[in-house]
C-alpha cells in the first residue's frame, strides 16, 4: 500500500484499501468518497469509458477525483455537478491540456487518424469519403458525418415511426429544408434532439484545465488541476430524464407535442464563451437538415433478413456505431 502526495486540500485522507472495482482496477477509497486511486496502465480508456465514471459516482458522489499515476483528475457526474463545475467560475476552468495531440493541431500538422472499418461505414452511408482526417476543420466535420450516421441508425431502430409524415404534411414537395423549419417540425426536431442525448458521441467530455486556484462545488481546487465533466452522465440523468435509458422523442414534446428545449440537453458541453463548442450551431443545423432531407427523399429499410441493428457505441477517437448496411429507396 503506498501513499499519495496530498496535491489538493480537499483529498486529504487516503485510505488505501483492497476494494476492487473491476479484476483489472484497484481502487483506493476516501472516507469522504472522493478518491479513488487506479494502478491500471489502460487509464486513458478508463478515463474516457462515461460508464465506469457513472458506476462511481454511484459510490463516490457527483464530484470525484481520479488519480492517474500522481496526477490528479477531478471527475463531474450528473447535470447539476457539471454545470455548477463548468459555469460558476467560467474562467477559471477555461484551460486545456497540452498534449502532443493538441500541439500538433496548434502547428497544422495533420494528424491521421483514419481506420479503415469509418471508411467502409461512410461509403456505405453515401456520405463524401476521407481518406485521412487532418485534424483541423475536416476532423471537426466528421463529428457532424458520425452523429449524422447515428441518426439514420436510430430512425431504422425506432419501432414506432409515427408522424414522419410531418415532413410531408408541413413541406412542399420541392420546399428546400431550412434550420427555421424546425419549427414547424416538432417531432423530427424532437427526434434529433433525443438521437443526440441518447447516443451522444462524445462519451466524457473534453478536459479542462484549471487555469487559477478556484473554487469547484464549494471544494478549493488547484491551478493546473485537470477537471472531466462527464456529458453522459448528464445525459442519462435520472432526475432529468422521464426514461434516461430508452430512446424517448417525447423528452423534447409537450403534452400539446410541441417542441421543449431541455436544461439537461448538453452534448455540446456547458458554459459561456469560454471553451464551449464553436461548432454547435453548425453542428445542430447541419444535423437537423441532413436528417429532414434524407427523409424526405428516401424511405429508409434495413435489408431483408436484417431486423436490428446494434446502438451500442464503439469506443474510439469518439463514440462510433458499428458498420451497418441499409437500403434507402427513393420516395
Ligand atoms: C455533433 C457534433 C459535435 C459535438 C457533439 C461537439 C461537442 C463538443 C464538446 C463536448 C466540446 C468540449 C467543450 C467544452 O470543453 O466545454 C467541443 C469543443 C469544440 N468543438 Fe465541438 N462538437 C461537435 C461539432 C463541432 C463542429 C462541427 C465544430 C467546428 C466546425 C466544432 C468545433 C469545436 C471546437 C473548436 C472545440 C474546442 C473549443 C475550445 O477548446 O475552445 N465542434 N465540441
Amino acid at each position: 500500500m503506498s501513499v499519495l502526495p496530498r496535491t489538493l486540500a480537499l483529498y486529504n485522507n487516503y485510505i488505501h484499501g483492497d476494494d476492487v472495482l473491476t479484476t483489472k482496477l484497484a481502487v483506493g477509497s476516501v472516507n469522504s468518497g472522493c478518491s479513488v486511486y487506479l494502478r491500471c496502465m489502460w487509464f486513458q480508456y478508463v478515463l474516457f469509458w462515461p460508464l465506469f465514471h457513472l458506476q462511481l459516482a454511484k459510490t463516490h458522489g457527483n464530484i470525484y477525483t481520479l488519480w492517474f499515476g500522481w496526477t490528479p483528475v477531478i471527475i463531474l457526474n450528473g447535470y447539476q455537478a457539471v454545470k455548477d463545475g463548468m459555469t460558476t467560475h467560467p474562467e477559471d476552468v477555461s484551460g486545456r491540456m497540452v498534449s502532443p495531440f493538441f500541439r500538433a493541431l496548434a502547428k497544422g500538422k495533420g494528424i491521421i487518424l483514419a481506420s479503415g472499418h469509418h471508411w467502409k461505414q461512410q461509403r456505405r452511408f453515401g456520405i463524401t469519403t476521407l481518406r485521412s482526417l487532418g485534424m483541423g476543420k475536416k476532423g471537426l466535420e466528421y463529428r457532424v458525418q458520425e452523429e449524422a450516421s447515428h441518426l439514420v441508425e436510430f430512425f431504422l431502430n425506432l419501432k414506432e415511426q409515427r408522424d414522419h409524415s410531418e415532413l410531408d404534411a408541413v413541406l412542399g414537395p420541392s420546399q428546400l429544408i431550412c434550420y427555421k423549419d424546425r419549427r414547424e417540425l416538432p417531432y423530427t426536431n424532437a427526434v434529433v434532439h433525443e438521437i443526440q442525448r441518447f447516443s451522444n458521441i462524445v462519451f466524457v467530455g473534453m478536459p479542462r484545465v484549471c487555469v487559477r486556484n478556484t473554487t469547484l462545488l464549494g471544494f478549493p481546487i488547484k491551478k493546473g488541476t485537470i477537471i472531466m465533466p462527464n456529458i453522459a452522465s448528464v445525459l442519462y440523468d435520472p432526475e432529468q430524464w422521464e426514461t434516461p435509458r430508452q430512446f424517448n422523442p417525447g423528452h423534447f414534446l409537450d403534452k400539446e407535442g410541441k417542441f421543449v428545449s431541455r436544461e439537461a440537453f448538453l452534448p455540446f458541453s456547458a458554459g459561456k464563451w469560454h471553451r464551449v463548442c464553436l461548432g454547435e450551431h453548425l453542428a445542430r443545423t447541419e444535423l437537423f437538415i441532413f436528417f429532414a432531407s434524407l427523409l424526405r427523399a428516401f424511405t429508409f429499410r434495413l435489408p431483408e433478413g436484417v431486423t436490428k441493428i446494434s446502438t451500442e457505441p464503439i469506443l474510439g477517437g469518439t463514440l462510433q456505431p458499428h458498420p451497418y448496411r441499409l437500403c434507402a429507396i427513393p420516395r
